[in-house]
C-alpha cells in the first residue's frame, strides 16, 4: 500500500479516538470550520515557502499540506480514490482544452 493510502487508514483510525492523545482527533474535535481553516493555513504556508523558503521547507509544508487535505477529506467522507479517480478521469485533457469548453466564447472569468 502506499504512503498517502496507509495514512488515509491512520487518519481514519485515529479520528474517535482522544483528542488528548491525537491530533487527528483532536483535529476532527473541533470541527470542519476549524479543519478547513488549518488546510488553508497549510496552504498559505506551502505557497510561502514555495516563494521564499528552501527546498526542505516546501517539502516539509507539502507534507503538512496533504496530511490535512487528508483530515479533510475524510471529515467530509470522501476517499482517496475519490480524488484519484478524479485525475484519472482527467487524464489526457489539457487544462486549456477544458476550460475552452467549458467557456467557448473565451470570455474572461
Ligand atoms: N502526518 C501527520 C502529520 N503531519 C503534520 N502533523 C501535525 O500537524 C500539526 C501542524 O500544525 P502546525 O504546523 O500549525 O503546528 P502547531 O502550531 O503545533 O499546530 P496548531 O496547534 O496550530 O494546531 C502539528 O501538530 C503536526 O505534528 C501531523 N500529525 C499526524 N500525522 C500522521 O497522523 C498519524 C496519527 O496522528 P495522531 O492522531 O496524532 O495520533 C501520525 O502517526 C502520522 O502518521
Amino acid at each position: 500500500m502506499d504512503t498517502l493510502s496507509r495514512l488515509e487508514q491512520t487518519i481514519a483510525a485515529r479520528r474517535d479516538a482522544s483528542p488528548n492523545t491525537s491530533y487527528v482527533a483532536k483535529l476532527q474535535a473541533a470541527g470542519l470550520p476549524q479543519i478547513a481553516q488549518k488546510l488553508g493555513e497549510e496552504a498559505t504556508e506551502t505557497v510561502i515557502a514555495a516563494l521564499s523558503g528552501s527546498r526542505e521547507e516546501l517539502t516539509r509544508e507539502a507534507a503538512d499540506l496533504l496530511f490535512h487535505l487528508l483530515v479533510l477529506l475524510g471529515a467530509k467522507d470522501v476517499t482517496l480514490a475519490d480524488v484519484l479517480a478524479e485525475l484519472d478521469r482527467r487524464e489526457g485533457v489539457s487544462g486549456l482544452d477544458e476550460k475552452a469548453a467549458r467557456n467557448p466564447q473565451g470570455i474572461a472569468e
